[in-house]
């Protein structure tokens, strides 16, 4: 059921074929043959510039016409820091760019970093910069936050501009030919106008409206846009994918949502079995959206563009689970929709959850290291052995010292295994073993 979404499919695959940008393309050509002859002037760059402006673009096309493999991770998410130490490492020590294959390597959404929560990914990413023996290409929208100083100085920066009037014409022209679509003249400027120099957001309401409307009219183009305005709160939106007749009305509705698309997921779990009451139906839409789910942890991790396929199954795949829908005869039952548990579990234990998390990032800026590897490695030592001292040190809130102290006073009671024995007992048994 799923197509590939245009801005994949249109995606130049050379330097040639992006539009604009000729200056950028200059840049980054002779930054690379710097490090072609083996005199880098810069080890990595950092191109900035708006959304949708193509910077992932350029290094992908670069990376083409080098013949060369782009090593592509998204910097933000803090699952990928282990990752970037282990290509520094790699990057530092092995192969030539010559060898049997050369490699580029492309951080994107630097300035997503959360650097308060993951300390070590600057550190990381600047490690990286400086033992690579390959090309280091980082991207950005905002890369002039304080805390990206240092990648800055490392880096040779190349602003990348919005793409003008006439560039987003003439891309936005070569898919309605290709597709064989009818796109009125005035729907494609009014689309231009909308977007605001994004190529990506452009792309995507012309195919909205060419998959829903089989053509491309101003009207139609204004009404897509106008309903992108007026976001769906949860039950709007759970309504309008439950009675969708049509795929791409459901698609519309999860498009137009204001619910984050994680939240969304639960909400439409928490209302399937509401909605429907044949179980092959309930099998169906189940299926569908554990399919969104696992194509949004891959578009998070790797690649924004696979989302679409997250709208087409969340939306059309839910809505069309129903057997017989749309035909004569059927109605759309009406229900009563419920707030998904797990967020209502969530939020009762939410005071608990900020504490630790205070907890965590405390221990974490003493010792450079992230909450997650503070919550995995150290904490359970910590409760253990924690002190009165080591709280003050910590700068820790009489709650936060209670907290811990508590914590242990349960275990202590209760008889509950500490974590720390069980990790403990787990190290003893394994490395004896070994
Ligand atoms: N200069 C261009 N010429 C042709 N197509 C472009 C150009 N820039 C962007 N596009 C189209 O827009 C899509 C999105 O661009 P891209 O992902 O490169 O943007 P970006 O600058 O990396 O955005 P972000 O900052 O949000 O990551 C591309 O898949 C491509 O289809």
């Amino acid at each position: 059921m799923s197509r590939v979404p245009w801005i994949i499919k249109y995606r130049p695959k050379s330097l040639n074929e992006i539009e604009n940008q000729d200056d950028v393309k200059e840049q980054v050509k002779q930054w690379m043959d710097s490090w072609l002859k083996g005199k880098p002037e810069a080890k990595a760059i950092l191109l900035y510039g708006p959304p949708g402006s193509g910077k992932t673009t350029l290094a992908l096309a670069l990376a083409r016409d080098y013949k060369m493999e782009l090593l592509e991770m998204n910097a933000s998410d803090s699952r990928n820091l282990t990752a970037i130490k282990n290509i520094a490492e790699r990057a530092a020590t092995s192969g030539s760019l010559f060898g049997t294959r050369g490699k580029i390597i492309f951080l994107d959404e630097v300035d997503g970093i959360n650097t308060k929560e993951d300390t070590g990914a600057i550190p990381a990413i600047l490690e990286l910069i400086q033992k690579t023996k390959y090309p280091v290409i980082m991207a950005a929208n905002d890369p002039w936050d304080p805390s990206l100083r240092e990648l800055r100085n490392s880096a040779k920066m190349i602003e990348v501009k919005k793409l003008g009037k006439y560039a987003l014409k003439r891309i936005l022209t070569k898919i309605c030919q290709n597709e064989k679509i009818e796109c009125e003249d005035e729907a494609l400027s009014s689309i231009i106008d909308l977007s605001d120099g994004d190529a990506r957001y452009a792309i995507n309401i012309l195919q909205s409206v060419a998959e829903g409307y089989k053509k491309v009219t101003k009207k139609l183009v204004e009404e897509i846009s106008r309903r992108k305005e007026s976001e769906l709160d949860p039950f709007e939106t759970l309504r309008s994918v439950f009675w969708a007749k049509y795929a791409w009305q459901a698609k519309n509705a999860v498009t137009s949502s204001q619910v984050d698309y994680d939240l969304l997921i639960k909400w439409f779990s928490e209302n399937i079995p509401l909605q429907y009451s044949n179980m092959e139906d309930v099998w169906r839409a189940y299926d569908a959206l554990s399919r969104a789910s696992i194509f949004l942890t891959r578009a998070k991790l790797s690649d924004w563009g696979l989302l679409s396929y997250v709208f087409d199954l969340m939306g059309p795949g839910v809505a069309l689970a129903e057997k017989g829908k749309g035909k004569p005869g059927w109605k759309a039952k009406w229900v009563k929709y419920q707030f998904p548990q797990t967020i209502q579990l969530l939020s009762k234990t939410k005071e608990t959850r900020e504490m630790m998390n205070s907890i965590l990032e405390k221990i974490g800026k003493k010792m450079h290291s992230s909450t997650q590897k503070v919550l995995n490695d150290v904490y359970p030592f910590f409760t253990q052995y924690y002190n009165e001292k080591m709280g003050e040190k910590l700068d820790f809130s009489p709650r936060e010292r209670e907290y811990v102290i508590n914590l242990r006073g349960r275990r202590e009671e209760t008889g509950e295994q500490p974590e720390e024995k069980r990790t403990k007992r787990y190290y003893k048994r394994n490395t004896r073993r070994t």
